[in-house]
């Protein structure tokens, strides 16, 4: 028991570890923990109903999630190579494409809670 404890806290703070490594090296990261702050902020001053803080979470937690896999991906694709290649750099297009596509969405979810 105490060792499945031990394992399960080994595994939330490696995971907290990638989220500080993205937020400590990537500048968009950085970017999204301000929109996200000034989001909660705003939604606390319109005094947001249930289910749009429920739409803001979700979409919160999608943005972080697709950069986060994003700069996972780039850290992969540094580690296999560093010199031009066209197929890195389809690989990079496309997952920041995926990033891009979430944080379009993100806008048109605050513009409808929060216009
Ligand atoms: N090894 C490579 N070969 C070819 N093109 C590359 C390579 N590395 C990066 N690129 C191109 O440069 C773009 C930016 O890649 P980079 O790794 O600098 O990401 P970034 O500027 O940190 O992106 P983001 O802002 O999404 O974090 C890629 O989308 C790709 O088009």
């Amino acid at each position: 028991m105490i060792s499945w404890l031990a394992k399960l806290l080994n595994s939330f703070h490696h995971a907290i570890q990638g989220i500080w490594y993205a937020l400590r090296t990537q500048r968009n990261m950085r970017i999204h923990m301000a929109a996200t702050i000034a989001s909660i902020v705003l939604g606390l001053y319109q005094g947001l109903h249930s289910w749009e803080w429920c739409c803001l979470c979700i979409t919160i937690a999608l943005v972080w999630m697709a950069e986060i896999f994003n700069s996972a991906m780039e850290c992969l694709c540094d580690r296999i190579t560093t010199e031009e290649d066209p197929q890195i750099a389809k690989i990079k297009d496309m997952s920041a494409g995926a990033v891009l596509i979430m944080a379009l969405s993100a806008v048109g979810v605050a513009f409808i809670i929060f216009c």
